[in-house]
């Protein structure tokens, strides 16, 4: 059955796409209503022809003159165009042509698969040329039968076959045509005899049968149920696949309804045909179910092609490569300074000699920012030894950002890395101009700089498929979130992919303002797309988590297990968008300074935050959090254990190292854009690429001035739990201790619930409660995350006079 599926397909394809993509649906009604009219015309005309012909005659040489008069409908057009097509041509037959041309308007008018046009058009025009040659036989006595161009190819038949030939040759193709394109072939003229023959028995049966005879025959048909399966599985399959397709619910819904009603008269059929014909089983079955499976999303892909999710901006351009800054243009790219490698590896030697380690064996590999000398020791030399050595070596080499690697994975050498006296800068362009970049066939990818060996470093934000950055100030953490930033803007339409953006920094992300209707996604009722407050952050992240359950329930209709298969089976229109199905583009929520998020509103943030991570890997919500203070109240368990992706910039200490990697050595990075990346086990020391913010303004200006969507991506509606409440509040519904609470609130101008519950030994439920009353009496601020509620009244004579007024 698969394979049977497949050859209509692309056989399909091949045909009838080059039609589809050339016109679109004005350019389809414009030619459509044209060619209906026209082919109007020529009817009427080759109508009026017919009677007309003779007293035209005279006329069709001299059409051009304007005094001529003609006696045809359509005056002179109407008589040439006859002329040409009928007596000169195909004779009567030539209204085919007029039929065909009609067709066609109409089938673009209405925007009909062109499929069968096709093959109506050569069938058609076959059909013409048998007819014209057919009646050439007669073309003698009957000029217009056959037309000019009939008789002659009939003439021509008989001066090689002879009559007799012309005749049996002219046979041969009817039978041809029968077979191939009305599928008649003796069995099935036999069968549909039979059938009749059958039906006919039956009906006379029927009417002559007592009540209890029918039952009789009923109960005859009971040991044939297994043909039920046969004919049911098929609607089955049908259901399955379809799900989608409103018109195909309809169809199947149409069947299955029908089903008690036509399903026993279909039962007849085969339980007969079984016992008599297994050839007419079969055409029943097929010609019934499987047009209506091979219909369903095909049909669709067929007429309009696969969902192209980045058309509605499909003049959208990326960015040019220009944009980007080179910064080794002047030559300041990685030089090899033979010097200096000469004089690090003495060194090296002289201080493991003092430290009586021998070295069998010694490399160099040059990178933009260090150069790793890879040491084989000498047999016997145990390699704790030379970790211990760690910082003896580093003061001999006079250098800071030594880091030994011992052993080397995977390579059973120990490395040294010795920063560069002059190291180059690895700008943003060579990373994203880069091969490895450029080909790079993954969901997210993100070229973060060039490794030790000078590779470009690239990875997939999907398979991370979370990030955690950390790195104290000036290290090159915006840099590093600029060029993750900027390799995604570089490589995914704006259709595929949206950022949400936290910047409690107010000025790291501001730059990206304006892509905001392209490639931000923000909360419907905000302004910003680019959230700056902290409390905002809370609804945002719960907005998320709605959307991550309705994407999970999306992909549950769907059955489908992860985001690009939902999307694939999406774009071959296998699901309906009436059901609620759409294209679902990634989403990276970008946290620049996650520390200050989780001082402020802690467990509120992550909670949320804990729970992305856990779930929405499946459904392409990837997170990308930075902080500059990787101690362990921020980057808690819970969320460093669903965040196995991380990258550390120069860090301040060991233990900070240790938090972000569960391993040293960021503290001993030398800084602007050094980092270490791990992805589980193996840390990888990388020159983060360059990327200046005027580079970044060019980029984002460039995109901005293009054609965008009309506002940023919506997010789902996320109603807070404190938001809306304190407007409603009924005076009358105060709590009793009211009053008191406001005392106390105003008089230690502190609105916090938790003082509310010493001083007045509530609960915390009903402190909170009054809290929102107090709100609502505008008495106190609104919600601030974990900070105190503003107290609006200064003291409590203002109180009095406040709740007087009331
Ligand atoms: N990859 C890099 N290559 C070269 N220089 C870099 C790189 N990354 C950062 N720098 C240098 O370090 C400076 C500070 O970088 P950046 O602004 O990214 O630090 P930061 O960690 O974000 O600091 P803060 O946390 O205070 O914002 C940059 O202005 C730049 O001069």
């Amino acid at each position: 059955m698969a394979k049977k599926k497949a050859t209509p397909k692309t056989k399909s394809k091949k045909q009838f796409k080059a039609p589809k993509l050339s016109l679109n649906r004005q350019q389809r009604v414009v030619l459509g209503s044209f060619l209906t009219i026209l082919g109007i015309a020529i009817l009427i005309a080759f109508v009026s022809f017919m009677f007309t012909w003779k007293a035209d005659q005279s006329i069709i040489a001299t059409l051009g003159n304007r005094e001529a008069e003609a006696q045809n409908w359509l005056s002179k057009f109407g008589a040439g165009i006859s002329h040409f097509f009928i007596y000169k041509g195909f004779g009567v037959s030539a209204f085919s042509i007029a039929v065909l041309i009609i067709v066609s308007g109409i089938y673009l008018f209405l925007d009909l698969t062109l499929s069968s046009l096709k093959s109506l058009w050569i069938w058609g025009i076959l059909v013409m040329l048998w007819l014209s040659v057919f009646f050439g036989f007669f073309g003698k006595e009957h000029a217009l039968l056959g037309g000019t161009v009939g008789f002659e190819m009939n003439d021509f038949l008989q001066d090689y076959l002879g009559f007799i030939g012309a005749v049996l040759l002219m046979t041969f193709l009817l039978i041809t045509y029968f077979v191939i394109r009305l599928k008649i072939t003796p069995e099935r003229v036999s069968a549909y005899f039979k059938t009749a023959q059958k039906e006919m028995e039956a009906d006379a049966e029927a009417s002559t049968a007592t009540i209890s005879e029918i039952e009789q025959v009923e109960e005859d048909y009971v040991p044939k149920e297994p043909l039920d399966v046969v004919v049911e599985k098929p609607l089955q399959e049908n259901v399955n696949e379809v799900d989608f397709e409103d018109s195909f619910k309809a169809k199947s819904g149409v069947e299955k309804d029908s089903t008690p009603s036509e399903k026993p008269s279909a039962k007849e059929k085969m339980t007969i045909a079984s016992t008599t014909d297994d050839d007419l089983a079969m055409e029943v079955e097929t010609t019934a179910e499987e047009e209506v499976v091979e219909n369903l999303s095909s049909k669709l892909v067929k007429d309009y092609g696969e969902f192209d999710p980045t058309l509605e901006l499909g003049k959208y351009r990326f960015p040019p490569i220009d944009l980007l800054k080179d910064y080794n243009a002047g030559g300041t790219g990685i030089t090899i300074d033979q010097a200096e490698l000469e004089e690090n590896k003495n060194n090296i030697v002289d201080t493991l000699k003092n430290y009586k380690i021998e070295i069998a064996q010694i490399k160099a590999t040059v990178g933009p920012t260090v150069t790793l000398y890879e040491i084989v020791p000498a047999a016997g030399v145990r390699i704790s030894k030379i970790k211990n050595l760690e910082d003896d070596i580093a003061l001999s080499l006079a250098a800071l950002g030594i880091r030994i690697i011992a052993p080397m994975p995977g390579k059973g050498t120990i490395g040294i890395e010795v920063p560069n006296k002059k190291p180059a800068i690895v700008s943003m362009r060579s990373a994203i101009a880069s091969q490895k970049f450029q080909q790079a066939e993954m969901a997210l990818p993100i070229s973060f700089g060039k490794t030790i060996s000078n590779e470009t470093f690239v990875v997939d934000l999907a398979k991370m498929p979370h990030l955690l950055m950390a790195g104290a100030t000036g290290q090159g953490k915006s840099v590093g979130l600029n060029a993750v930033l900027t390799s995604l803007l570089y490589k995914k339409h704006p259709a595929e992919v949206k950022f949400v953006l936290v910047d409690p920094k107010k000025v790291e992300l501001t730059l990206f303002n304006k892509i905001e209707r392209h490639y931000l996604a923000k909360l419907p009722d905000s302004e910003e797309a680019i959230i700056t407050d902290n409390s905002k952050v809370i609804n945002t992240l719960n907005s998320l988590c709605i959307e991550m359950d309705a994407r999970y329930d999306l992909l549950k209709d769907a059955m489908v297990r992860n985001l690009k298969e939902y999307n694939a089976k999406f774009k071959a229109r296998k699901l309906n968008p009436e059901n609620g199905h759409r294209f679902l583009p990634y989403i990276v929520l970008v946290v620049d300074e996650f520390a200050d998020l989780i001082m402020t509103a802690g467990k509120e943030v992550e909670t949320p935050i804990a729970r992305l991570a856990q779930l929405a890997r499946a459904i392409g919500i990837h997170l990308i959090i930075a902080t500059q203070r990787p101690s362990v109240n921020v980057i808690t368990g819970m969320i460093k254990a669903n965040f196995p992706a991380r990258v550390a910039f120069r860090v301040t200490s060991k233990i900070d190292s240790r938090t972000i990697l569960d391993a040293g050595g960021a503290d001993q990075l030398i800084g602007r854009g050094d980092m270490l990346y791990t992805q589980g086990n193996e840390v990888i020391r990388i020159q983060c690429a360059f990327v200046d913010t005027p580079e970044v303004e060019k980029i984002v200006d460039f995109i901005g001035a293009q054609k965008a969507y009309p506002e940023a991506h919506l997010l789902p509606e996320y109603i807070g739990e404190d938001s809306g409440t304190s407007l409603d509040i009924d005076k009358s519904e105060r709590d009793a201790l009211f009053r008191e609470a406001a005392e106390v609130l105003v008089t230690a101008q502190q609105g916090s619930a938790s003082l509310l519950q010493r001083k007045l030994k509530l609960g915390y439920n009903r402190a909170g409660r009054i809290i929102d009353q107090l709100e609502a009496a505008g008495i106190v601020g609104p919600f601030e995350g974990s900070k105190a509620r503003q107290v609006l009244i200064p003291d409590l004579i203002a109180l009095e006079q406040h709740l007087e007024n009331e």
